[in-house]
């Protein structure tokens, strides 16, 4: 079988290691604020790049600067992706355990390289300084990942190259370097050595590249079906979560109760205090409904100052209550200096099971202009629910 030549191979991977970069750099550029620990992502890789160039002049240049400037570019950027691993999963960089590493094993290569020639020190300090790396960046995914596929790729492919590197660099000690494979010579099996750890970098690029897109995704559905200031559910969200509640009243045969609530004289607090204390108040209304319902229930805002909760498998004395515990809550004093506010809420009970959303709000919304008209800081229920459309299917209000 005819060989590769480390220098094509050098070659090959120079060229995907600088695409992958030009990659994570443009999703750096484009999503930096959403997700962390790509910058440094990006900069390992191109460290691993110049690491590749600097491999490829092995023999042209001095030892010097091909092979010690190439391992500490390798160290420096493989260093690089573990603080964005951390960065990614929240956690404060380990700048100094990177500088110590980086150059102590920098360090340890230069003097075996040039006073104490001996290579296989060598591959067992570039080993275990690395493994170390990939080590911690193997117990991040383990501790912080997600259950998901994107994050076991990840954390699998850590994890082997974490077991491989030290396995190298175990070896290198034990054995003297009687089995080690030189990956710059020539021969079949350096070649496979070399390809296959230049595969395994660009994977595990790859497999960061996965993560990334997960978390974006998450983040991206989020923001599509929640509201930006309250972090509550917006008109789509709330949308979708009466759709599952629905599905459920038609199986289950369970009453669904909807609280329409709306800030009173809202833009005197505005014209006031100014918005951004507005916005401050609303952010509180938001907290305050959520944290006095249970976690079945959903929060939406509507926009505005209108508020929306949607209360499964919940019977209308038992959604009244609800209704005055969020009126109450909302009066009292909120210890944090934001103007005090009341709210007007509107309550309507699904009628049957064929009422759609917008009929059920409306019904509400009937409810609460009335509370609106009779003075505010009240609450009014929406008799229809009650009587008329509901009659059909009373049983679901038990
Ligand atoms: N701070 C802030 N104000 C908002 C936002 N959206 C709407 N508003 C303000 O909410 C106010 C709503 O005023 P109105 O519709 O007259 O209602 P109101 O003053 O609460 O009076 P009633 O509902 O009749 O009790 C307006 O001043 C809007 O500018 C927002 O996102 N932030």
């Amino acid at each position: 079988m005819e060989t590769l030549d480390p220098r094509t191979i050098m070659l090959m991977t120079t060229l995907m290691c600088g695409a992958m970069t030009i990659v994570m750099f443009s999703v750096y550029r484009s999503f930096r604020r959403e997700v962390d620990g790509l910058g440094h992502w990006a900069a390992g890789l191109l460290l691993l790049v110049c690491a590749s160039l600097l491999f490829g002049t092995h023999g042209m240049l001095p030892d010097v600067v091909s092979l010690l400037g190439a391992n500490a570019s390798l160290l420096l950027g493989i260093g690089l992706s573990m603080l964005g691993t951390e960065k990614f999963y929240g956690q404060k960089p380990s700048l100094r355990f990177y500088a110590l590493a980086c150059c102590l094993g920098t360090a340890g290569l230069a003097w075996w390289l040039l006073v104490r020639v001996d290579f296989s020190v060598r591959v067992a300090i570039f080993s275990l300084t690395v493994f170390l790396f990939y080590a911690r960046q193997a117990q991040l995914v383990w501790s912080h990942g997600e259950r998901h596929f994107s994050s076991l790729f990840f954390g699998g492919l850590m994890l082997l190259q974490a077991v491989v590197v030290v396995t190298r660099g175990v070896s290198a000690l034990l054995q003297g370097g009687v089995s080690l494979v030189d990956m710059l010579a020539a021969g079949t099996r350096a070649s496979l050595y070399l390809a296959a750890a230049n595969f395994m970098a660009l994977l595990l690029t790859v497999a960061f590249m996965t993560v990334a897109t997960r978390r974006l995704q998450t983040i991206l559905e989020r923001r599509s079906t929640h509201d930006p200031l309250t972090q509550v559910l917006n008109r789509r969200g709330f949308g979708d979560a009466y759709a599952r509640e629905k599905a459920k009243l038609r199986r289950y045969r369970r009453p669904l109760t909807l609280l329409s609530i709306d800030l009173d004289y809202f833009k005197l607090i505005n014209d006031r205090h100014g918005h951004a204390v507005g916005d401050q108040v609303l952010s509180h209304v938001a907290f305050v409904i959520s944290g006095a319902l249970r976690e079945s229930d959903c929060v939406a805002r509507f926009g505005g100052e209108e508020f929306v909760v949607l209360m499964p498998d919940m019977a209308p004395h038992h959604a009244l209550s609800a209704a005055e515990r969020i009126r109450t809550l909302l009066c009292a004093p909120n210890g944090q200096g934001l103007p005090p506010c009341t709210v007007s809420i509107g309550v309507a009970c699904q009628a049957s099971e064929h009422e759609e959303l917008e009929q059920l709000l409306s019904r509400a919304d009937t409810a609460l202009y009335q509370a609106k008209e009779k003075g505010r800081d009240r609450i009014e229920f929406d008799i229809v629910g009650l009587t008329g459309a509901c009659a059909p299917s009373a049983s679901m209000v038990s």
